[in-house]
């Protein structure tokens, strides 16, 4: 038997480890995922993309293929934006998908996407739902955020101070009544009539370079807080820029997807990480 195929790719520095399963025979531990994702013992990612056929998994999907997606810790998560555009760019360039337009399965459901020549990809992200107000405790210091639904659960925070001062190296606490599954946390400065920062926690993860979904619940929040629920906004992030559109009943997230390498693991490790 030959090793086990692995790519790595970005999004906006949003990094993964693909694993091509197509018939979903990969068994897949947290101790495996963690092994994978750890930047000394492993490959080093944020999150790994398990790329498997719907029906061998056996979710109902109208696409051909689904993004079985981890967080860096092993944890599995709803959702992930980039990690979608990442996903459809691997499908394109192997030839398992036509440049254009498909449809990706998710957890939180099918996700549209369009692949274009400029290997910029657009996802359609669904509803970016407002779910209340909390309260994120960042060195001691308290942010009131808005809580948004993007298939997977957001905390975004409005500053006035600089986004790059803060200190998001310990994991900022949360209210764990109101997110009892965890929260990603997303620390935002307006820049300017459709233009925001941000910097991002993600659960299962830290900080990351770029977070998707994160990008579309700033955006979100942002125009609520404005008063309103459609709009279109550019993100920076540490890993690049993404534009957001949101609009009452979806929102769409488009930026850059790469992939970087490819490679077999080591039977021997991967048997080892098992536990
Ligand atoms: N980086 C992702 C989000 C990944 C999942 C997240 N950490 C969670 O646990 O919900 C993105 O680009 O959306």
């Amino acid at each position: 038997m030959g090793g086990i195929e692995f790519l790595k790719g970005h999004g906006t520095q949003n990094d993964f480890v693909l694993l091509p399963d197509a018939a979903g025979r990969l068994e897949l531990t947290e101790a495996r995922i963690a092994a994978l994702c750890d930047r000394q013992r492993g490959l080093g990612a944020d999150g790994v993309l398990r790329i498997v056929r719907a029906t061998a998994l056996d979710v109902p999907s109208a696409g051909e293929w689904f993004m079985d997606y981890r967080n860096a810790d092993g944890s599995i998560a709803e959702m992930c934006g980039n990690g979608v555009r990442v996903f459809a760019r691997y499908l394109v360039d192997a030839g398992l998908a036509t440049e254009g337009e498909f449809v990706v399965g998710t957890r939180a459901g099918d996700r549209p996407v369009v692949v274009h020549p400029d290997r910029t990809v657009t996802v359609e992200m669904g509803p970016a739902t407002i779910t209340g107000t909390s309260v994120t405790v960042v060195a001691g210091r308290p942010f009131s955020g808005v809580a948004v639904d993007v298939g997977n659960p957001h905390l975004v925070s409005l500053l006035d101070d600089d986004v790059a001062d803060l200190d998001l190296r310990d994991q900022p606490d949360f209210d764990h009544d109101f997110f009892p599954h965890g929260v990603n946390l997303e620390f935002v400065n307006r820049l300017g009539e459709g233009a925001l920062r941000m910097r991002v926690h993600e659960r299962g993860v830290g900080e990351t370079r770029a977070c998707g979904t994160g990008t579309v619940a700033a955006v979100a929040a942002a125009f609520h807080l404005a008063g309103t629920d459609t709009g279109a906004s550019t993100v920076d992030i540490p890993g690049g820029r993404v534009s957001v559109t949101v609009s009452r009943g979806g929102s769409t997230l488009s930026g850059p997807a790469e992939i970087v390498a490819r490679g077999e693991l080591d039977e021997a490790w991967w048997a080892a990480a098992a536990s």
